[in-house]
């Protein structure tokens, strides 16, 4: 199915996000509109500024030439990719119910503690960024947050952030078995599997899914992959390291990256297709101020709905 539009937008970010040395204030991206018996499907492509090797800029060419079938899909970046194979997916009927979502946690003690506090119900599993503080004030930080919540169990994010040393600390005084696993700890990859041979840290590999080259292989202490969709492209490519991975007991974890309502909706999907066992780390809707062209999958309320008509169309 050819997409029938290409539109730009804009949302606000409520809270500013900071990553990769940079700061957002707004997500910019794409949508590859479809229309089918009389319905409208939305593909969204939003590559994240500081993660995502190619750019908005890129997207835009390359979707405009597409629309134009001026372009083919295997040269399309993998956020356009991605925008073109989910807009495809989400036409297809979605009968069961989206999957829940795990909360993601982050900022100071107080705030990660708050946020905790907030949870509708009390969490089983959580989402924590680490590698944001001093070594010292991240092991208590997650000693609070275990010691608030009998029953939770914790998977952690240091983005690469830690030297080995940080990492070592970090691994020797907290309870590892109330860890699921942390997403890439070191700055290099040889230094946390080293974290693992050394103390046993379960290990999750999310950056290094990303690379252009990337391609399944086992490697001692890494119990999962996060796989971020928007970042990865086709949704083929995406199959091949899922079945790779469960092939050989590694669990995959879908993982958002601050895309619209349309993107989570997509990856939600996804999730419930490739990964039903893990629930996926969708947690970030909230962090844009409203929903683009049809309402939130999870019927989060009071969000401003922002109709296509307000959406510049560049095809
Ligand atoms: O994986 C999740 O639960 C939510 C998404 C998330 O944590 C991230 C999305 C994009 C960039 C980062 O801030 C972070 C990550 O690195 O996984
Ligand atoms: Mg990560």
């Amino acid at each position: 199915m050819h997409p029938s539009a290409l539109l730009h937008y804009r949302l606000p970010l409520d809270t500013p996000i900071r990553f990769a040395g940079q700061t957002l204030d707004q997500r910019e991206g794409l949508l590859l509109k479809f229309s089918l018996d009389g319905q409208l499907y939305y593909g969204d492509c939003c590559p994240l500024p500081g993660f995502s090797r190619d750019t908005l800029a890129q997207n835009q060419d390359s979707l405009l030439a597409y629309c134009q079938r001026e372009g083919d899909e295997a040269s399309l970046p993998p956020a356009a990719r991605f925008a073109l194979d989910s807009g495809r997916l989400l036409c297809q009927p979605q009968r069961r119910p989206p999957p829940s979502t795990v909360p993601l946690l982050a900022g100071s003690e107080k705030q990660v503690l708050a946020q905790l506090s907030a949870q509708l119900q009390p969490p089983r599993l959580a989402k924590l960024k680490v590698a944001r503080a001093p070594v010292e004030e991240e092991i208590n930080l997650v000693h609070r947050v275990l010691g608030q919540a009998p029953g939770l169990r914790l998977r952690l994010d240091a983005n690469r952030g830690w030297t080995y040393e940080q990492a070592a600390t970090f691994a020797a005084s907290v309870p590892l078995d109330r860890i699921d696993f942390v997403e890439e700890p070191c700055a290099t990859l040889e230094e946390s599997l080293a974290l693992y041979q050394q103390h046993r840290l379960p290990l999750a590999l999310d950056e290094t899914t990303q690379a252009q080259e990337y391609r399944y292989q086992p490697l001692p202490g890494v119990t999962a992959l996060v796989l971020k969709p928007t970042l990865i492209g086709g949704i083929d490519r995406l199959t091949d390291i899922v079945e790779a991975a469960h092939h050989d007991g590694v669990r995959c974890v879908l993982s958002s990256s601050f895309e619209s309502n349309l993107g989570l909706a997509a990856i939600a999907a996804l999730a419930r297709q490739l990964t039903p066992e893990q629930t996926p780390g969708l947690d970030t809707l909230e962090a844009t101020g409203a929903d683009l062209c049809q309402p939130n999958l999870w019927g989060v309320p009071g969000r401003p709905l922002i109709p296509e008509a307000q959406l510049e169309r560049l095809f």
